[in-house]
């Protein structure tokens, strides 16, 4: 019976449809979850790399009885972002769902559309501005954290090696929290059960993925001891979430006597919806808590990413990484003041070599589109209900675009080499209607850190003895065991 109903599905006008797609044999039932790399940190070189070369920047991949239409031309991806029907997520983000629900990253339709339009004015530059406090605040906390580590500091010398990673996650923690909520953790200096709860929470999500049990239905999920451990703390994590914005209601309303003044400047992305709400706009309490969460997932492992393959470019390109520090001397001379927007705005050529890194190792090397409607792709045609993948990592090393690929060169950025490279060769923030929302906070942010950092220390590593670093897609693009660096103190 089971190879007769096989046979039935295996002759479907669907799965014919997407056979035509080049690919990897399909197996009896798995597809082909066997072939797929066993170590996560195969997985790009494999998917983005082995098969991109074997089947084309088009292919299919089969998991068990779903198809995934892997994509990574700029054509494709230019249809694929362009389109205003084919917005949706479906389910291929669904172990999100429990965490961050409908926000704007997983919501669709005319959710979306409207919890869009709404959250747009809160990345608007005049708001932005106001956050650069709170960038330059977290950033000279971390400066502080880098140095008591780098203890054996000699002048000129290099420390031994230090992983960079957790302190960047607990720095961008703070900036997110502060950034979307209004409130001050300080996860870089002391303790928090919020903030221990974010990381687990990733670390839980992720495992779910890699370990098959994301083709649970949640309930049987949560009778395992990951799932039991995943309710606990999404609970508590609501409950947070849900205590912060309650209380921020009540002194929004308290305000409202303030004369003005006395009101707060800086405006959390929380404060801005719960504004929104009084002139009328009708969000839940659950849909403001979604988006604040979403805010909390999308801004802080990504940013942490991005500035720790910029440190770990800078630290095996040295030229380049003396050069930056040329441009910060012409911005700064040896002046200790905070980075402020238009600063940020001058420093061109540190923004080129975040650009690169960006382009080698993009935080989300891998995102996915729900065809809500059949399309074309590259003579094949591709039904509704498939996903497609869209394959950044691979996209970013395509050498038509990019000739010698695996080289660190931001002059690719300068203005007179961009001219003329497809727009969609390059898309760390996605791009179209439902590119990422957080993009202009994201570069202010890495530039205000990195500034910071390459204004106190340089960086090293040890290409000799450790070897380049692998990068694996966890839930962001994450180097394996950690980025140890070894750090000195910038001398002018
Ligand atoms: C270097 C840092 C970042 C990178 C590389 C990045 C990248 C991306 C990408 C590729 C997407 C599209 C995902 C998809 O379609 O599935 C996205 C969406 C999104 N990002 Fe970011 N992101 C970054 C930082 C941020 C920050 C700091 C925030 C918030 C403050 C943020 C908020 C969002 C949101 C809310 C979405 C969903 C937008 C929508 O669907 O309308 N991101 N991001």
């Amino acid at each position: 019976l089971l190879f007769l109903a096989h046979h039935r599905w295996e002759n479907s006008a669907y799965v014919r449809t997407i056979d035509l797609i080049p690919g990897v044999r399909r197996k009896f039932i798995v597809g082909n979850v066997t072939a797929l790399p066993k170590e996560i940190d195969e997985n790009l070189e494999i998917v983005q790399g082995k098969w991109v070369k074997q089947y084309g920047r088009i292919y299919r991949i089969w998991l068990a009885f779903r198809p995934f239409v892997q994509i990574s031309s700029p054509d494709f991806i230019e249809k694929i972002l362009t389109s205003h029907t084919n917005i949706d997520k479906g389910k291929s983000y669904s172990i999100l769902r429990p965490w961050l629900g409908d926000g704007l990253l997983l919501a669709s339709g005319d959710k979306w559309r409207r919890s869009r339009r709404l959250l747009t004015p809160a990345f608007h530059f005049q708001i932005l501005d106001n956050f650069f406090d709170v960038f330059n605040k977290n950033a000279e906390i971390l400066c502080e954290q880098l140095a008591k580590v780098t203890k054996t500091f000699t002048p000129g010398e290099f420390a031994e090696d230090v992983d960079v990673f957790p302190f960047l996650k607990k720095c961008t923690l703070d900036i997110i929290c502060e950034a979307a909520m209004g409130i001050t953790v300080n996860a870089q200096l002391e303790d928090s059960e919020y903030i221990r709860n974010v990381h687990r929470i990733s670390e839980i999500v992720i495992d779910r993925f890699l370990s098959g049990k994301g083709m649970f239905p949640d309930w049987l999920y949560h009778l395992t001891p990951s799932g039991r451990e995943h309710k606990k703390i999404l609970k508590q994590m609501h409950d947070f979430t849900s205590k912060v914005i309650r209380e921020r209601k009540v002194e929004i309303a308290l305000e409202e006597d303030l004369p003005e003044v006395k009101k707060e400047k800086r405006r959390a992305f929380l404060d801005l919806m719960l504004l929104a709400n009084k002139n009328g706009v009708e969000l839940s309490d659950l849909d403001i808590r979604n988006e604040v969460d979403t805010f909390m997932f999308e801004g802080h492992d990504t940013t942490a990413s991005a500035i720790v393959w910029f440190l770990y470019c800078m630290a095996i390109n040295p030229k380049h990484q003396a050069l930056v520090q040329e441009e910060l001397n012409e911005v700064f001379g040896d002046s200790d003041r905070s980075c402020t927007m238009e600063d940020a705005t001058k420093l061109k050529y540190l923004e080129c070599c975040i650009k690169e890194s960006l382009r080698l190792y993009p935080p989300v090397p891998i995102f996915a589109r729900y065809m809500t409607e059949e399309i074309e792709l590259g003579g094949y045609s591709i039904p509704k209900g498939t996903f497609i993948s869209l394959q950044t990592f691979a996209l970013h090393r395509n050498e038509e675009y990019f000739p010698d690929p695996d080289v660190f060169k931001p002059e690719r950025f300068q203005t007179n080499e961009a001219i003329g490279r497809h727009s969609f060769a390059y898309v760390p923030f996605s791009a179209g209607s439902r590119n990422c929302i957080g993009q202009r906070f994201a570069m202010f942010e890495e530039k205000v850190l990195s500034s910071t950092l390459l204004r106190r220390f340089r960086f090293y590593y040890d290409l000799d003895k450790l070897g380049p670093r692998k990068a694996i897609p966890d839930l962001v693009l994450k180097p394996k065991n950690g980025m140890p660096l070894q750090i000195a103190p910038y001398l002018q």
